[in-house]
């Protein structure tokens, strides 16, 4: 059976789930459970704190799981990173009082507050900056105003927080992070099902299905607009002077392909979630 470690709490923790049960797998039905089996996908799932999962797959007791890159990096664990799974992004940033600091190098001799201190004392030791690392848990933006440091290195989503204790970010981005799929490095049964069933997912969260009508003189014109994922489905019509049109498209870009689509002639514009998908 394959063993797969999941975040059984945290912002990771929601999302890897709802990954799973969309990939076919069944999870957990209570969350205090701590282990379940899928028999029918032959898997077993271990719920484990997200801090925890690169030491349980890097020493081989699992064979994969669900993590943040940063919290993989930050663990020294030899387990390796096989897919980003395009949620939890974040980055580790540098932050401090308004005007204190402008880059890395001013924090020589400072005293920095992180809860990623490997990641840190590698950023820091590539610039050849020394600097006290003070290591906190959570809730690291306080330790400027509490006095426990003079800078922190944390992760950043919107910023909001940062700004709440009158923090600015300076220097370099430390490391972009995202929801990763990590493994022990063994090539174990299951593990390509697992893969190719989480790219499904991944393309079902972030594409959807766009139809068109377009006159054919207007085709090239809108095919410009959005090409498909390999090649635009074309299809004729009744009327031989049209075809009608299916795309896929990033979510995140539907609107303004539905307006552009509209301005080279493009009529009966309507996009389609997709349920599943193998690519
Ligand atoms: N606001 C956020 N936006 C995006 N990703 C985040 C955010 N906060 C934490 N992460 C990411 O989530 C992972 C941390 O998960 P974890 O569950 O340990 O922390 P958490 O969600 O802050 O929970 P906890 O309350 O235990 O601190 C890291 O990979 C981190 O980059
Ligand atoms: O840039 P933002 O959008 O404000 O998000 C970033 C914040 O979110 C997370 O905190 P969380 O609420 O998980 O608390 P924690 O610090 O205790 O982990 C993270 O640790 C930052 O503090
Ligand atoms: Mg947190």
């Amino acid at each position: 059976m394959l063993k797969i470690a999941v975040p059984n709490k945290g912002s990771l923790a929601e999302t890897a789930a709802q990954m799973l049960e969309e990939a076919g797998y069944r999870g957990r039905r209570d969350s205090k459970e701590l282990i379940s089996v899928d028999a029918r996908n032959e898997v077993e799932f271990f719920y484990l704190r997200p801090r925890d999962i690169a030491t349980y797959v890097g020493s081989g007791a699992l064979d994969v799981g669900i993590t943040g890159r940063d919290l993989l990096l930050d663990s020294g664990s030899p387990a390796q990173e096989v897919k980003g799974l395009g949620f939890a992004r974040s980055t580790l940033r540098f932050a401090g009082l308004a005007g204190r600091f402008g880059s890395a190098a001013d924090l020589a001799g400072a005293r920095v507050a992180s809860s990623f201190t490997l990641l840190v004392e590698q950023n820091l030791a590539e610039v050849g900056v020394e600097a006290e690392l003070v290591h906190l848990d959570g809730a690291v933006e306080s330790a400027v105003r509490l006095g426990v440091a003079d800078a922190v290195a944390d992760v950043v989503e919107t910023g909001a927080t940062l700004r709440a204790q009158g923090l600015e970010i300076f220097g370099e981005p430390i490391l972009a992070s995202e929801a990763v799929l990590i493994s022990s490095g063994r090539d174990v049964p299951g593990l390509s099902t697992l893969k190719r069933r989480l790219d499904g997912v991944i393309v079902a969260r972030d594409y959807v299905l766009v139809d068109y009508d377009i006159q054919r003189s207007h085709l090239d014109a809108a095919i410009a607009v959005a090409s498909g994922f390999e090649s635009a489905t074309v299809s004729p019509l009744r009327d031989a002077e049209w075809a009608a049109v299916r795309v896929m498209v990033r979510r995140d870009e539907t609107n303004s392909i539905m307006d552009a689509l509209a301005d080279v002639g493009a009529r009966a514009i309507i996009v389609t979630r997709i349920h599943a998908a193998r690519i």
